[in-house]
């Protein structure tokens, strides 16, 4: 497993290694041992959503105390993945970091509490499976806009498909920061 610091304080890149033979391949898709050098978190639980190509999910993250570290990956298709970082004294706070995670490159990424996660489906039918160092909790969940100008993220789409609660998401300017 490489992991890779990243230009986004704590966002860590992972690149499993993977065993092809005549059969297909095999690869630890996570191993706490491993990764323990950067990732200090324990997960306790996992997630899976499957997204049509265009899809976007996002900009979420549950607010403190049950906010979530991730660890995110691609099992099928791929996706532009974007994390923005929202902790006031970090000093990439309100930048961001995106990568195409895919089940090609198998690539992981690591993206602590304290920021939001979203992410563009490139592919019809893309699997996510990711990891969430606390559990699901409704009244904790928070979203910004994934167009917001002062995040000026560039998703290289304009129309995707969005949840209605994404399209009525807040800005990051006026939202009442926890972090
Ligand atoms: C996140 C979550 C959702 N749910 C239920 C709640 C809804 O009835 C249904 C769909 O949830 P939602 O529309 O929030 O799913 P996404 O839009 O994929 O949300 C996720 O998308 C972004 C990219 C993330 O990083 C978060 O993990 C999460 O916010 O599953 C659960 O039961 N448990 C959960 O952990």
């Amino acid at each position: 497993m490489i992991l890779e610091k990243t230009d986004i304080n704590d966002i860590i890149l992972l690149t499993p290694k993977v065993y092809y033979d005549s059969r297909g391949y095999f690869m630890e898709s996570y191993n706490e041992k491993k990764v323990a050098m950067l990732i200090k978190d324990r997960f306790v639980q996992d997630n899976e959503s499957v997204s049509h190509k265009n899809v976007l999910r996002g900009l979420h993250f549950q607010l403190p105390p049950h906010a979530q570290s991730k660890l995110i990956r691609v099992v099928k298709g791929s996706i532009l993945d974007v994390a923005v970082d929202l902790r006031k004294d970090s000093s990439t706070f309100g930048k961001h970091f995106k990568h195409v995670l895919s089940g090609e490159n198998k690539k992981q990424l690591y993206i602590p509490a304290g920021f939001a996660h979203g992410f563009l489906s490139l592919e019809d039918d893309t699997i996510l499976n990711y990891k969430c160092s606390d559990y699901y909790d409704a009244k904790s969940e928070a979203s910004l806009l994934w167009n917001d100008p002062d995040l000026s993220i560039d998703w290289g789409v304009l129309d995707p498909i969005l949840a209605e609660k994404d399209r009525m998401a807040e800005n990051f300017v006026t939202f009442e920061n926890p972090f």
